[in-house]
């Protein structure tokens, strides 16, 4: 099941590395993709969407009757999980806000930073082997709350060539302006680049495969914004003698199930609690619906055990899990030693799906190791940060000088003048 380790600490560096294949072997792939996307626009994601996703589309985008349809096809309880969720989701990041704040640096000289909402946004919502109409809510909800104006949606087609009807019902919610059925690389190449049905936006966001989150790095090489690198999911577990082995095989099987290349590990000091929980994975495992994903996922994931708690914490921090979870009595005494977590899950009764779902944190998170440099999604990742300043004559006077020493000594004599012109006028008069 798991692969089981008693690790010496120098070969941690190693273990740590995930098993998806890297840029390199992907790109050449990719790039001919975004070729094709570039040269001959809606024609190839037809032709891709029937190459990768096996459908015969008749059109690619999502048209209002279709959507109409759909909502008719949500069954009640579902759409009221939905709006449950979207309001705890709407509650946690519309606290994200900054409020503006002028701060005077210096008698004068008045500096502010504000907010402005990024204006045309893509949103991948994947849909290759499951209708992820949740990273919709995380995606959409932030966008609308920064104030992004265009929201274009790209989701892969199911084989008859439909949207699942819960994605089209949440786009509906969320007064998404344009869908269109195409996934992978196609899809992310479609919303940098431009086609026929699908505008070109400033910035992409969201989750997806190795194919997808490989080519939304090549598009930010090409000066498309993106948010992150999120790609295949993945859980770290530390668990000390008064885990439940049945949550954590649960939580384990959890992110092991969205697919063959997810990886799962467990840390734990307790050679007991690592048996139990592996019998658990077992026996939960043979019920699962998707258990050919797990079961893959399962065998390229790792059971470590480990000195002590301060070793497991160590691990994870250089491991930088997507989520990390602490099954733990005294989670309370590691949380400051936490450096590398997309998002942290606490006590024996916080479920990773919880943060998946419903209880207002985002789960588009970095993934592969990024943790350790970047974040997940969240109200900012929506806006541009563009600073002000206003500087009164008396504000000049009181810094001039500053610049104008520092800009002699960079060799910038045109920058001094800048300065030396407004000050010999405010002399003069
Ligand atoms: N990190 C996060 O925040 C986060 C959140 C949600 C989901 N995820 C991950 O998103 C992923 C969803 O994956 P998925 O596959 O179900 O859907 P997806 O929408 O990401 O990918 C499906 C597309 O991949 C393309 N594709 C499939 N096989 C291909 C191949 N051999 N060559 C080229 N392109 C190919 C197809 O075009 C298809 O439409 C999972 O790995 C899941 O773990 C991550
Ligand atoms: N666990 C995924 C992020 O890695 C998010 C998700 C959506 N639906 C279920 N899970
Ligand atoms: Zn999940």
């Amino acid at each position: 099941m798991l692969k089981i380790l008693n690790p010496a600490k120098d070969t941690w560096a190693e273990l740590v590395k995930r098993p998806t294949k890297n840029l390199e072997e992907l790109e050449p792939g990719i790039q001919a993709t975004f070729d094709l996307v570039k040269e001959q626009g809606d024609d190839a994601l037809l032709q891709l969407a029937e190459k990768f996703d096996g459908v015969q589309l008749q059109s690619l985008l999502v048209t209002e009757q279709e959507i109409a349809a759909a909502e008719l096809k949500v069954p009640q309880e579902l759409k009221e999980a939905i709006l449950q969720a979207y309001s705890n989701i709407q509650l946690f990041h519309t606290q994200q806000a900054e409020p503006v704040k002028q701060v005077e640096t210096m008698l004068g000289v008045t500096c502010w930073r504000k907010s402005i909402p990024i204006e045309k946004v893509g949103l991948y919502i994947p849909g290759g082997t499951a209708p992820l109409f949740s990273t919709l809510l995380m995606l959409g909800v932030p966008a609308r709350i920064a104030g992004c104006k265009e929201l274009v949606l790209c989701t892969p087609p199911s084989k008859d060539g439909n949207i699942h009807p819960a994605i089209l019902y949440t786009a509906s919610l969320l007064g998404v302006t344009r869908i269109i059925k195409a996934g992978g690389a196609q899809a992310i190449a479609a919303m940098a680049f431009g086609t026929e049905s699908v505008p070109a936006v400033y910035k992409i966001f969201g989750p997806g495969n190795q194919y997808v989150t490989v080519a939304k790095q090549l598009v930010s090489k090409a000066g498309v914004a993106i948010d992150l690198p999120a790609g295949p999911s993945e859980v770290l577990v530390m668990a000390d003698e008064t885990a439940n082995p049945a949550f954590v095989a649960a939580d384990l099987l959890s992110q092991a199930e969205h697919g063959a290349d997810s990886q799962v590990v467990l840390l734990t000091t307790s050679e007991n609690v690592l048996q139990k929980v592996e019998q658990e994975l077992q026996a939960q495992l043979e019920v699962l619906p998707r258990k050919e994903f797990a079961a893959k996922a399962l065998s390229n994931s790792l059971g470590v055990v480990l000195q002590s708690l301060d070793e497991m914490l160590d691990f994870s921090n250089l491991y930088a899990p997507e989520h990390l979870i602490l099954s733990v009595s005294n989670f309370e005494e590691f949380l400051d030693g936490i450096t590398n977590a997309g998002s942290v899950f606490l006590g024996h009764f916080t479920p990773e799906a919880a943060g998946d779902y419903a209880s207002g944190t985002n789960h588009t998170l970095p993934t592969n190791g990024y943790a350790r440099a970047y974040s997940g999604v969240s109200l900012d990742s929506f806006v541009k940060k563009v600073t002000f300043q206003y500087i009164t004559r008396e504000g000049l006077q009181n810094i001039g000088k500053t610049i104008e020493t520092m800009a002699e000594a960079e060799g910038l004599e045109a920058h001094k003048n800048a300065v030396s012109i407004r000050l010999k006028e405010l002399d003069r008069v």
